[in-house]
């Protein structure tokens, strides 16, 4: 753990897995409280922008767009396109067939609000059905580093959803006898009856269930809970760390994975005293008495032993990227097994099938030509690549407007901008992708510059320009070759995979 008062992180999302498999397919049971939840994931996923416009290099029209989908306007038409959906597979004229069915359960009325739903949140499966999510226990002693390899399983991961509860939130409210002890350095929080398992354990199961939980918030300085709380929520992935992480022995059946960090105890004295004091408010006599009275005890008594239980030893903690790329695919086995990895499957699912009817494709001008030309060119430098970019786009935005049937009132207006982030995106797009949006989206006209037949297995356009999002936000994987090592970087952090060839685009 690495800060004081510590904050337990709620949950890590990142959205490669695609805008629309997280975002929308949403079940949303009809207790208040879930409801919140609903809010509370749709606020991570359109938060408020700031506002002023914010001055970002890479494009104004997303900037406008936010700030529109920000407004009052943006709600009502949205709770308009949701109550007027229906479930639909819709095929092309030059289909044999084009079909329309309304599935009723894909539309749930709470008090507020109409919400369609497919009937997939999150951390359900393809055929909706509620998948248990994959539980990681990470053991070691104090600041053996266990935090910090959370962290980074989680940034390489790259899970739509994530939670990392701390045990540290679970120490016990001390009394007053207790509180004075602990004042001079000499309560025992390393043995196991410092910490609160009767709130651990239902909170950790919750969590499996996919519940929301309020977790304490635990201040190092003052030894004890802060009044708040930290809602936290069901996910895909859940992390649960800490020194007695493999203790019990109920919480231990909860754990799918079990990591132990294994660092040496003089680095972890080092780490500590300069934690302790710079984060925790302690002194330097202090650290050292408590760490020679009680935490060098406990490791041997009740740490060290538990490593028995481990399936993974992560030497070193943190600086150990072999040990976390291995940890982070075999979560990712784990989690395709379970079927929480749609996007293959999507990718594969409309294969051969004629186009949706919802798609307009751009006509094939020499300037859309010519404008692709340099967008799929993988030389093209960044710069030149937003420049041609923000051209497709707004060819691409004019046509959309072309084709709405009605006159543009002002609260229309409103209507057409929310269709356009959807068209946005798909300045290009490949045919499962139009697929997979036309069947989440039925009323949505999908426009687009271009339509490519295939995606590689890094779900790259192909022939193309390899990833959109990242050539247009300079976020591309990296190769660094040192002293004969390969090492591809993303962000700065171990990637999941160490690439053994250029992740260039294709
Ligand atoms: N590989 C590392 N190199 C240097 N400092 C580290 C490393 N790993 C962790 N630390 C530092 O050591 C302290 C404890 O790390 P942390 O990950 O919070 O350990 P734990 O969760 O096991 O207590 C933190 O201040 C952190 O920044
Ligand atoms: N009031 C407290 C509570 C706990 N500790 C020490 O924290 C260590 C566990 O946290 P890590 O992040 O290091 O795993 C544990 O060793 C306790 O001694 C404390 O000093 N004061």
């Amino acid at each position: 753990m690495a800060a004081t008062g510590f904050d337990p992180p709620s949950s890590a999302s990142s959205d490669s897995d695609g805008y629309d498999e997280h975002v929308f397919f949403r079940d949303i049971p009809e207790e208040d409280e879930n409801l919140d939840d609903y809010n509370y994931r749709m606020s991570l996923i359109h938060p408020t922008p700031p506002p002023s416009r914010p001055t970002s290099a890479a494009g104004s029209e997303y900037d406008l767009l936010a700030v529109l989908l920000s407004t009052p306007s943006f709600e009502s038409c949205l709770a308009l396109e949701n109550s007027s959906r229906q479930r639909t597979t819709s095929m092309s004229k030059t289909g044999k067939s084009s079909t329309k069915k309304l599935s009723a359960e894909s539309i749930l009325q709470s008090k507020t609000r109409t919400i369609y739903t497919a009937g997939r949140p999150p951390w359900y499966n393809k055929a909706g059905e509620q998948v248990e999510p994959f539980v990681i226990g990470i053991c070691g002693g104090s600041a053996s580093g266990k935090t910090t390899v959370a962290t980074k399983i989680i940034e390489s991961l790259n899970v739509p959803w994530v939670t990392l509860l701390s045990m540290d939130s679970f120490y016990r409210v001390l009394n007053e006898e207790q509180h004075k002890k602990a004042a001079q350095n000499e309560y025992n929080f390393d043995h196991p009856d410092a910490f609160d398992f009767e709130l651990l354990l239902p909170t950790l199961q919750r969590l499996k269930e996919g519940k929301k939980v309020d977790v304490p918030i635990y201040n190092f300085v003052t030894h004890s809970r802060e009044t708040r709380t930290k809602p936290m929520y069901g996910a895909n992935v859940i992390i649960f760390e800490g020194i007695l992480a493999f203790h019990n022995p109920q919480v231990l059946e909860l754990l799918d994975m079990k990591v132990f960090v294994d660092t040496d105890a003089d680095v972890r004295l080092a780490r500590r005293l300069k934690r302790d004091i710079l984060a925790r408010g302690r002194d330097l006599e202090g650290v050292i008495k408590q760490y020679v009275n009680m935490v060098k005890p406990a490791f041997s008594t009740f740490i060290a032993p538990s490593m028995v239980h481990a399936d993974i030893i992560v030497p070193r903690g943190g600086e150990n990227c072999v040990a976390i790329d291995l940890i982070v695919q075999h979560i990712h086995s784990q989690l395709q097994a379970r079927g929480f990895k749609l996007r293959p499957t999507l990718a594969q699912s409309y294969a051969g099938q004629p186009l949706p009817e919802a798609l307009a494709l751009l006509p094939e001008t020499p300037q859309i030509k010519g404008l692709h030309t340099f967008i799929r060119n993988k030389d093209t430098s960044r710069d030149e690549f937003i420049f041609y970019s923000k051209r497709l786009i707004r060819l691409v935005i004019e046509f959309a407007l072309s084709l709405l049937p009605f006159k543009v009132s002002f609260q229309t207006a409103w209507y057409i901008l929310f269709y356009i982030e959807l068209f946005w995106s798909l300045l290009t797009c490949a045919e499962s992708g139009i697929h997979s949006i036309a069947y989440a989206f039925p009323n949505v006209k999908i426009v687009t510059s271009a339509v490519d037949p295939e995606i590689n297995e890094n779900f790259y356009v192909i022939p193309g320009i390899g990833n959109f999002g990242d050539r247009y936000f300079g976020t591309e994987p990296t190769i660094t070759v040192t002293g004969g090592s390969i090492k591809a970087t993303a962000g700065g952090s171990c990637l999941s995979r160490v690439e053994t060839k250029e992740a260039s685009p294709v």
